[in-house]
């Protein structure tokens, strides 16, 4: 299998480096779709979903597809996450593949050879898992995006509030499911510099999040942000005043500001020069 050039660790923190602590999601909504004047079917999915990359592609750190709205228009939507995979790797962007993914490892393998595998079409640079079947169930997950160099973001404290009745349930050893997703994150992340491949996805809109991230050595995905509600004293508090390895990612609240790529990409520099203050 051949590598990526470097490691998904050391890609992040240089794009991080490049144009600051952000992820855009392009998250195609019907509502969104209609506000834009596009049709409700692939080739209006496509249009909105280009106008991403022509607005996001060389601009922003990370950019993050949100693989249901692609899949809600069947093959043809997946074609066009394939293009969007393909078109924004080309213009040196970094792509969040946001499939969720998680099941038993042997399944786990497929899943890996379909996102974290070169050449094929729907790999990125990194995509979301669920760790909720076991940790260790997305080994082959780990394996895969070690060999090619991609990363991996698993679901710790989501930001939807029926996530915390599982994920802040407290185990037999006293710690919450959630902190130990973060523990065997924090093994698979030791030693690599700067930052590991394995990253978390804890909500911008959980309160408090009362994990242990200091042992983590990996970058940690904040959804929530904007249309959900949270803002930026809200990623201070939860974070601390250093958001050094916070993502926070952003979807609606940007993409409201299209059809145009111009304003699309206005939005993404506001709301990225909002995160320096
Ligand atoms: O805990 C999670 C995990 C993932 N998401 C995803 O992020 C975006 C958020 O979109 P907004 O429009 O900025 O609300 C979306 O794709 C979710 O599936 C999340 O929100 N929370």
């Amino acid at each position: 299998m051949r590598v990526v050039g470097q490691r998904f660790g050391a890609r992040m923190a240089k794009a991080v480096a490049e144009h600051g602590p952000l992820c855009v999601g392009i998250d195609p909504h019907p509502g969104l779709l209609a506000s834009w004047g596009l049709s409700q079917d692939a080739a209006g999915l496509e249009r909105f979903a280009l106008t991403c990359v022509e607005a996001f592609g060389g601009h922003v750190a990370l950019v993050k597809p949100q693989a249901a709205f692609f899949e809600a228009h069947g093959s043809r939507g997946v074609a066009v996450l394939e293009r969007v995979v393909a078109d924004l790797r080309d213009s040196g962007t970094l792509v969040l593949v946001d499939a969720k993914r998680g099941d038993i490892g042997s399944t786990m393998a497929a899943y890996a050879a379909a996102y974290l595998t070169e050449g094929s079409p729907l790999a990125g640079d990194a995509v979301t898992a669920s760790p909720y079947l076991g940790f260790g169930s997305l080994d082959p997950a780990l394996e895969a995006a070690a060999a090619s160099g991609r990363g991996i973001f698993v679901l710790a404290l989501t930001s939807n509030p029926e996530g915390a009745s599982v994920q802040r349930a407290v185990g037999p050893d006293g710690r919450s499911v959630a902190q130990s997703v973060v523990d065997a994150a924090a093994r698979a992340n030791a030693g690599l510099e700067p930052l590991g491949d394995v990253g978390l996805v804890v909500g911008a809109t959980v309160g408090e999040h009362r994990l242990d991230l200091s042992d983590l050595h990996g970058y940690v995905l904040a959804p929530g942000f904007g249309a959900q509600g949270a803002t930026v004293a809200d990623l201070r508090a939860l974070f601390g005043a250093d958001l050094r390895g916070v993502l926070p990612t952003t979807s609606r609240d940007v993409l409201r500001h299209g059809p145009e790529a111009a304003k699309l990409r206005s939005a993404a520099a506001a709301v990225r020069r909002s995160l320096e203050m």
